[in-house]
């Protein structure tokens, strides 16, 4: 099997002809040329986060803190970044994390559908959101063989709820991933500034206006009055009642696999665990709603509450190192959000995949050099506690 870091050998080699990689290597450098590409306003709501920003900062801060310590001649020249999830095997464990305005950061105004073939090129997951530009039937048919899973805003509406989920079923989805930190918007300075928010002026709500249950909510048809459907949607979207108490109803929606988005606290945890969910994913949103703290650092007490569940992790990824680190805290599966949406805004499918490709490689190579060969040999002791 070949090692995800052949990557870089073979920009390398590419170079031996005077050819440079058509992308920058560095997050920065892909955020700085996404923002050259997309409109100032459209690039804040992306780039920012909620309050002062601290949480997102300290996301990302917070890997800092932890060190890889390095084994030697341990016999992982071959690394296997294989995973098991719900009853699948991926070959790494990366997924895309779900953002709501993918579809409007590509220049083509399918930017839903680039994400979704970067998926099919490199068998990493996309979690698909509810706000999507193109419905989420297309969106699948774009993923080739790599399996999506779909990200649910849990309307007010219960019955355009089931509808989705139904929908999500039929067209293939793997999984349902329902985020519970975004039943009404955190206090966001830059879009407050601005005074914009893209999906109040009706972008990436194809999800519902394709919807036949939220269409039967309307009086006039979102092609006839889509400033009328966009109303329907902004009073339908947040769910500010939503409750432990639903959770026998969310489960009961699907058969598929069902994984609580936003969950900081073990007491969640368990309260998940007790509902028959089958994941938990442990964000803070890249620190885009509440003004909390780094995600990483709930990352343990979530995992030793899962009690062996699986955990999917976002939250200031943005190195393969930083993957690594996260799953030596326990994550089963780690997601990117910004990254990999950069690289949509910069060059579609292929800057979507150049990013996943890099952040794999680093992964590969942050194993390899340190002498770990599979994911199961990822533990907490691989680390080491920086002051
Ligand atoms: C522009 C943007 C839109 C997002 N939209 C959604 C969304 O629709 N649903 C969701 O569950 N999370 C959404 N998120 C949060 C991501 O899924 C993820 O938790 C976060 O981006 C991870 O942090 P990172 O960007 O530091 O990697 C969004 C994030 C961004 C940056
Ligand atoms: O911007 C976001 O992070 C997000 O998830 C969202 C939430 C509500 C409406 C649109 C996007």
């Amino acid at each position: 099997m070949a090692n995800f870091s052949d990557f870089n050998m073979g920009i390398y080699l590419t170079g031996l002809s005077g050819q440079k990689p058509p992308f920058p290597l560095t997050y920065a450098g892909m955020e700085e040329l996404a923002k050259s590409k997309l409109d100032p306003e459209l690039y804040d709501y992306v780039a920012g986060g909620s309050g002062d920003e601290a949480t997102q900062r300290g996301n990302v801060d917070a890997f800092a803190g932890w060190g890889v310590v390095p084994r030697m001649l341990s016999g992982a020249a071959e690394r296997d970044l294989s995973i098991e999830l719900f009853g699948r095997t991926y070959a790494t464990p990366l997924m895309m994390a779900p953002i709501g305005v993918l579809g409007v950061m590509h220049e083509s105004g399918h930017g839903d559908l680039e994400a979704a073939r970067a998926a099919a090129a490199t068998g990493i997951p996309m979690i698909g959101s509810t706000l999507m530009q193109d419905p989420m039937e297309t969106v699948a048919a774009e993923l080739g063989s790599t399996p999506g899973f779909y990200q649910l805003y849990t309307p007010n509406d219960r019955e355009v709820a089931e509808s989705l989920v139904r929908r999500a079923e039929a067209a293939g989805y793997a999984g349902i991933v329902v985020t519970l930190d975004t039943w009404t918007l955190g206090w966001r300075p830059r879009d407050l500034q601005h005074a914009t928010f893209p999906q109040l002026r009706g972008y990436c709500l194809e999800n519902y206006f394709s919807d036949p249950v939220f269409r039967s909510r309307l009086a006039k048809t979102p092609e006839e009055d889509r400033d009328a459907a966009t109303f329907t949607w902004a009073l339908m979207f947040g769910n500010p009642g939503l409750s432990w108490d639903d959770l026998q109803w969310l489960r009961d929606l699907t058969d598929l696999p069902l994984i609580l988005k936003g969950i900081c606290h073990p007491d969640d945890v368990r309260r998940a665990r007790d509902g028959g969910v089958d994941g938990i994913y442990c964000s803070t949103h890249g620190g885009r709603q509440v003004a909390s703290a780094p995600a990483l650092g709930f990352l343990p007490g979530v995992v030793a509450a899962a009690e062996g569940m699986p955990v999917v992790f976002d939250s200031g990824v943005r190195t393969g190192v930083d993957v690594v680190k996260a799953l030596a805290l326990g994550a089963t599966a780690v997601a990117v959000g910004r990254p990999y949406g950069w690289g949509v805004a910069a060059g579609g499918a292929a800057g979507a995949e150049h990013v996943l490709r890099c952040i794999l490689a680093e992964a590969d190579l942050t194993m390899g050099l340190n002498g770990y060969r599979t994911i199961a040999d990822i533990t907490p002791d691989m680390l080491v506690r920086l002051p």
